[in-house]
């Protein structure tokens, strides 16, 4: 019983409820029949069980006292088949339960992979990934088993109760009523622990997602911990959330450990009073022997079943607090990416006009403010500005990665806003100032983003243009190496020029290039410098500019301060000008002449 694609693909949006238990049946949708099957088979086992004591009852109360006709060996086969009965539905019920747990959360990893990548920036933003590690690997562990184990259990036990319940009922009614006092109370302590413990399992469940983002932060940042020799700090710091997690983690099951000895009390002093009941009534009369001993056999299997009814309906609470946290991602909305009209399908030509743009992040703070210029295709804009102007703002607009909140902008004289984004995705390329490149080959990695087949001639291309062909031959496995985490096995500038052949082979008509040479030596820049030459021929290019130098030669170099223009020209309209672009000028010229001198004191 292959899940169809249908069931595969459902959305799972629709398994958003307020009431858990439905959300959690939702998220069934499709795996419904094979469940009913996991649970009838449980019903089927316990039958087969109940049906043993009876033969039990049988075989004392009328075999024994020689007043059947039914031969021993035909007896004992009953008794082997029951027993396989039993063990055979015990199978099949396991082996379908676990299709059941094993894909409902197939499908929601899927899913939930999925639906991250897509969700907002300000989504991202406002999020922390180990949160998001967390909910997508400890919590859908937690759903799976409560649908390989829980879920089954409960229709098992609720089936055992009836199947039994009836059959006591029949050896004998009273006693039936007598050996289930206890169910109400066991079921009442259940529900207050549940309460409890669910609370204490949520606690649990966001420190450990604090601690994934420590450790997460932390590997990423290992370069910085070792850079500023905050090793003790760091240790420190993750002790103490550690020790959180100790706290919370020893709460909950103390809270567990409550629970067990209160049932166990409870349910022990339930059964003793049945037998001694049994017994007293098979003394005097009451009942036969062969009731009595089929009796024992039946409560235990009515009243153990219950008192695990109540661990599951604590151990449920787990499953229901998983399923609100991964569902807290679920509902989000995703950004969509085909919507819009597109007046201009094929290629834009990268003539941008902003006009009175503000925007503002959800956190309410102003980033930009009328902000109005217009390029043409194929010129450079440069963006000049203290830290925290707005530049990677105002970049960030173009690509709609934030949606602008007053003004228009115009691509090719379209709408932003009106531009599908995936269309407007692929007519932009972005250069980080730290590009990223994933743990595959170098081949992979430069072709990543292009949608097509790209031959090894094109990837080679663009390496060579980039200026890095031949640093690519020089590595062992050439085209192939693999970049270690996050390309530690290779240098910034190595990696930049990776990510500008990239970009290269994606052949976008507009370039971003956050200043990718303010960190790298003279030589790295001059090899650098030449790869952009490539990149940027015949394409608009916004460069976010740290030092004057590389951008002398732009069209317009627009100077921001708290979200606004402040000034704007090309660069001799400007340093003609007073204000703040000639005074980084100043500043820049003056700082490099010194090193200058510096250097050459050192080499004379
Ligand atoms: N995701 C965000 N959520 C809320 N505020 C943000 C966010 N990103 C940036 N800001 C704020 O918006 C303003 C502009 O930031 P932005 O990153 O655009 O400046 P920048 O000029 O690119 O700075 P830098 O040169 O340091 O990169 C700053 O006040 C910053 O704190």
């Amino acid at each position: 019983m292959q899940p169809s694609t249908d069931t595969l693909n459902y959305d799972l949006k629709r398994a958003y409820s307020k009431n858990r238990l439905a959300g959690l049946w939702r998220l069934m949708t499709g795996f419904r029949s094979t469940y009913m099957v996991a649970t009838l088979a449980q019903g089927m086992a316990a039958l087969a069980k109940t049906a043993t004591y009876f033969l039990l009852r049988y075989f004392v109360d009328t075999y024994l006292s020689g007043a059947s006709t039914v031969a021993l060996p035909l007896l004992a086969v009953s008794f082997l088949a029951l027993a396989a009965l039993e063990g055979g539905f015990t199978f099949i019920s396991a082996t379908f339960a676990s299709r059941t747990a094993e894909g409902v959360t197939r499908r929601l990893r899927n899913y939930l992979y999925d639906h991250i990548q897509h969700l907002t920036f300000t989504y991202h933003d406002n999020t922390q990934t180990g949160e998001l590690i967390e909910r997508s690997t400890s919590d859908v562990d937690a759903l799976k088993r409560f649908f390989a184990d829980q879920a089954i259990s409960v229709g098992r036990i609720i089936l055992l109760f009836i199947v039994n319940f009836v059959a006591l009922i029949n050896l004998n009614a009273s006693l039936a009523w007598r050996s289930v006092v206890v169910i109400p109370i066991v079921v009442a302590i259940s529900t207050i622990f549940f309460h409890y413990i669910s609370k204490a399992y949520e606690a649990y469940q966001e420190q450990e997602a604090v601690l994934s983002t420590a450790l997460q932060e932390n590997l990423a940042g290992v370069r910085v911990v070792k850079a500023f020799a905050r090793q003790d700090f760091e240790k420190e710091k993750f002790e103490t959330q550690n020790f959180e997690k100790f706290i919370r983690g020893k709460r909950l099951l103390i809270l567990n450990s409550f629970f067990w000895p209160v049932t166990d009390v409870l349910c022990t002093a339930q059964v003793l009073y049945g037998y001694f009941t049994g017994a007293s009534m098979a003394i005097h009369g009451e009942i036969t022997l062969g009731t009595y001993l089929a009796y024992t056999g039946l409560i235990v299997w009515i009243i153990y079943p219950m008192r695990n009814l109540g661990r599951l309906i604590v151990q449920m609470s787990t499953g229901m607090v998983s399923y609100g946290r991964v569902m807290d991602i679920i509902k989000q909305d995703r950004e969509p990416l085909d919507d819009g009209t597109l007046t201009n399908p094929e290629q834009a030509k990268g003539e941008i006009h902003f006009e009175n743009v503000g925007f503002a992040y959800t956190d309410g703070t102003t980033a930009l403010q009328n902000i109005t210029f217009s390029v043409k295709p194929g010129q450079v804009i440069a963006l000049l500005g203290s830290t925290g102007s707005g530049k990677t703002t105002l970049v960030n607009l173009l690509p709609r990665f934030y949606e602008y909140t007053s003004g228009r902008i115009f691509l090719d004289g379209q709408e932003l806003n009106t531009i599908p984004r995936r269309w407007l995705r692929n007519q932009i390329g972005i250069v980080e100032q730290e590009p990223f490149l994933f743990s595959r080959s170098i081949e992979e990695n430069i072709s990543y983003g292009v949608d097509r087949k790209v031959t090894k001639e094109e990837i080679e291309a663009a390496a060579c243009a980039a200026a890095i062909h031949d640093v690519i031959l020089s590595f062992p496995e050439g085209y192939r190496t693999v970049v270690g985490e996050k390309g530690v096995t290779l240098s910034g500038g190595q990696k930049q020029r990776i990510a500008i052949a990239r970009t290269l082979l994606k052949n976008p008509r507009i370039l971003i290039l956050d200043d990718s040479t303010s960190s790298v030596d003279t030589e790295t820049e001059a090899e650098i410098q030449s790869a952009l030459q490539s990149l940027m021929k015949d394409r608009t290019t916004f460069i976010i500019a740290h030092r004057i130098q590389s951008i002398q030669s732009a069209d317009l170099i627009l100077v921001m301060d708290k979200g606004c223009i402040t000034q704007r020209g090309t660069h001799s309209e400007l340093i003609n000008q007073t204000g703040m672009y000639r005074q980084i000028f100043e500043i820049q010229t003056r700082v490099e002449e010194e090193l200058e001198r510096e250097i050459a004191s050192v080499r004379n």
